[in-house]
């Protein structure tokens, strides 16, 4: 065969080529037949030991049988080596499309000697059907015979093989040089085969290929997945024996592994995953601050795009440096919150915050205040402490802060500190696993910090809490985890807590009964609700309020009238808000039972709170308006008043003697109507 060069001369080279292949091929006739060469013939110590070692195999030379690696150990070396794949894809593509018109084609082999990837196309005239290789043919010694493959996996050197050096007549068309890659260590990684068709062959190959094993070892060395010490495997390892996902990113950012965990975290398409940015995939997150900053951040909460979903975590992530200090990666562990769709969302059913703030009553400057405060905090994720007497709204206003906060899709959960015993909180607080305790239910209870996931937790009362709770809240407010009574796990938890007092909780924290570093936890932002009595004004808007609300409810056009109201208004609310809601709502009631459309003083004097009121006052507003609606008074509710009512003027008779000028004067009434009381009360004039 006579071989051209482009301007048409003889290549006397490979002239001599072509002597040497047919002294070769003589060599390997002989050495199949007689297990010996001829001494005249110079074939390689190497490929002459491993003929024999695949002799010594009883391998069949003829044999055209290719062995390939079962499909899930394919699917598993080709996930194990994702990330060299990805590094070598882009530099070993475009140097088969550079030589893709010589015929020639790259494989790219694992340590093993498995052909993962194939640049290039089919080598005309020797690929039969049957001769193409394929993802999965291995190629060690032992399957393959010799090849420049196994021997520069063997040799550790670049080799060069031309057809009869292959064991096999099935690759004697071939002429093929293979480099190994080896990491930073030493450590073989890949193999690189550079083949092709025998006739017209390339000297040059073995030289481009050499080139692009240093290159691509260059590249290798300064990826840290190869790096000394910590290889893929010490990696893999230590992060497959934490149970939480793990994803370790290098120090760009750029995701290298990911733990079984995270692998199903991530879902199927995990693995395309493996070599991006972490940023590309997930937008703004907390490793690029952990890189940045070198500084750990624990229990963050991120959330993160899974597939089409967005699911919340909270991570924990560690810059790791070298021992110069150097930063060469982060590791971050997740934990699935469980927010919104998990337990959140049943919860959030549940327990619902039904006021807003359009629902608080009151236009007292005071009020307006509150309101204001309220309303400008509520967007901000800081703990609120809601400071006021008893009924005085804090509740509502808790309410109306998480349905305008970014907590609102989340539940409302509120807990009364005081109304729970405190050997129960802990576990009303913090749920427990089943059979912790005697009574506890066998499927064990969540708490209400997890029911409130996503969401609010109302602490209303928070001052009667024991110190020892205190402590475990505060433990609980610093981790952001809670672990449940008799239990072990620790379940991370995201929630506001707005807690509410109705003492003045310094004045606890001065006297020793309320922890310090739990007060200036939860006080982030404070907001005092002034009681009803300070508020100018609201007491009338409350009553229109619920005399409009009750009316509804009880299908009836009631009205309350003058002196009543400024009876109300007089009245020092001690109870607050709750306290009139409960005296309008019981006057409701009763003039229902009385088939009475207008509250007056003596449905309002039922009340025996604001019947004391009247007893300690000088009683003129009694006096000088005798109930209207003279039927009321002989209810029995009625009866009460008018009773007193006419204790009260027998008392002052007697003491000013029957004068009845005197008398009505010291009740502040009119003697007429002095007199007409007289006479309807029956009173026997001294
Ligand atoms: N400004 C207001 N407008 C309308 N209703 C109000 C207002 N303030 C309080 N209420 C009503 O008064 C009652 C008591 O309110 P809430 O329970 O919020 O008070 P609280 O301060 O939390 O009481 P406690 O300290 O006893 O828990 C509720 O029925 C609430 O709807």
């Amino acid at each position: 065969m006579t071989i051209y060069n482009w301007n048409g001369d003889v290549l006397t080279e490979w002239k001599l080529l072509q002597d040497n292949m047919s002294a070769k091929e003589q060599a390997w006739k002989t050495f199949m037949s007689t297990g010996r060469i001829p001494s005249s013939i110079d074939i390689s110590p190497e490929v002459l030991s491993s003929w024999q070692r695949c002799k010594d195999r009883g391998m069949d030379p003829y044999d055209e049988h290719v062995t390939t690696v079962p499909l899930h150990v394919l699917s598993e070396k080709l996930k194990n080596n994702n990330w060299l794949i990805e590094l070598v894809r882009p530099i070993l593509q475009e140097t088969a499309d550079n030589i893709r018109d010589s015929g020639y084609r790259i494989d790219l082999y694992d340590k093993e000697l498995c052909l993962l990837m194939r640049f290039g196309k089919k080598i005309a005239g020797q690929d039969s059907e049957r001769r193409e290789l394929i993802i999965g043919e291995s190629h060690a010694e032992a399957d393959a015979g010799t090849t420049s493959t196994n021997l520069a996996a063997l040799l550790e050197r670049p080799v060069q093989l031309m057809a009869y050096e292959h064991y096999k007549t099935m690759c004697h068309g071939l002429t093929c040089a293979s480099v190994p890659i080896f990491d930073a260590s030493g450590n073989l990684l890949i193999v690189l085969t550079v083949e092709g068709n025998c006739w017209p062959m390339h000297k040059h190959t073995l030289g481009m290929l050499v080139t692009l094993k240093y290159y691509i070892e260059y590249l290798i060395s300064k990826d840290i997945r190869s790096y000394s010490g910590i290889n893929e495997k010490t990696i893999s390892s230590v992060i497959e024996m934490i149970e939480e996902p793990a994803i370790v990113v290098d120090n760009t950012g750029k995701i290298l592994f990911s733990n079984t965990a995270a692998q199903s975290m991530l879902g199927e398409g995990w693995n395309s995953l493996i070599g991006f940015n972490c940023e590309t995939i997930w937008g703004k997150n907390p490793f690029r601050e952990v890189l940045n900053s070198q500084h750990a951040v624990s229990n963050r909460k991120v959330v993160l795009s899974i597939g089409s979903a967005q699911s919340a975590f909270f991570t924990t992530i560690k810059p790791i440096t070298n021992d110069n200090g150097k930063l060469i990666m982060a590791i971050g562990v997740f934990k699935k919150a469980l927010t919104g769709k998990s337990s959140g969302a049943a919860c959030a059913q549940k327990f619902k915050a039904a006021y807003i703030f359009d629902n608080i009553i009151g236009k007292s400057p005071e009020m307006q205040q509150c309101v204001k405060l309220a309303r400008e905090t509520a967007k901000l994720d800081n703990n609120i402490l809601i400071l006021g007497e008893s009924g005085t709204g804090k509740e509502l206003f808790a309410q109306s802060i998480h349905n305008e906060s970014n907590y609102s899709s989340g539940p409302f959960v509120p807990i009364n500190c005081s109304a729970i015993p405190h050997s129960l909180l802990e576990s009303e607080l913090f749920g427990y696993v089943g059979g912790s305790f005697t009574g506890s239910k066998r499927e064990g209870q969540v708490g209400k910090f997890e029911a409130a996931n996503g969401g609010t937790l109302f602490l209303d009362e928070i001052n009667s809490m024991s110190m020892e709770m205190q402590s475990k809240l505060l433990r609980t407010l610093q981790s952001k985890t809670i672990v449940r009574v008799g239990g072990t796990e620790e379940i991370s938890i995201d929630i506001r807590i707005i807690a509410a007092s109705n003492q003045d909780l310094w004045q606890l924290v001065k006297d020793g009964q309320f922890r310090d570093d739990l007060y200036y936890r939860i006080n982030v932002i404070s907001i005092y609700i002034p009681p009803l009595r300070e508020r100018t004004g609201d007491v009338d808007l409350l009553i229109d309020n619920f005399i409009y609300n009750f009316s509804k409810q009880f299908k009836r056009d009631i009205k309350l009238n003058e002196d009543a109201r400024r009876l109300l208004q007089s009245y020092s609310w001690p109870g607050n808000v709750r306290e009139l809601e409960n005296v309008l709502e019981r006057c409701l009631v009763l003039s229902r039972v009385n088939n009475n459309n207008v509250i007056s003083i003596s449905d309002i004097c039922t009340y025996n709170g604001i019947f004391e009121f009247y007893q300690k006052q000088d009683n003129q507003l009694i006096l000088s308006d005798p109930p209207q609606d003279e039927s009321a008074e002989t209810s029995d509710a009625g009866s009460v008043l008018t009773d007193y009512e006419k204790l009260l003027i027998i008392d002052a008779l007697e003491k000013y003697d029957y004068n009845i000028q005197a008398t009505a004067q010291h009740l502040g009434i009119a003697r007429n109507t002095l007199y007409r009381k007289i006479k309807k009360y029956g009173i026997k004039q001294g």
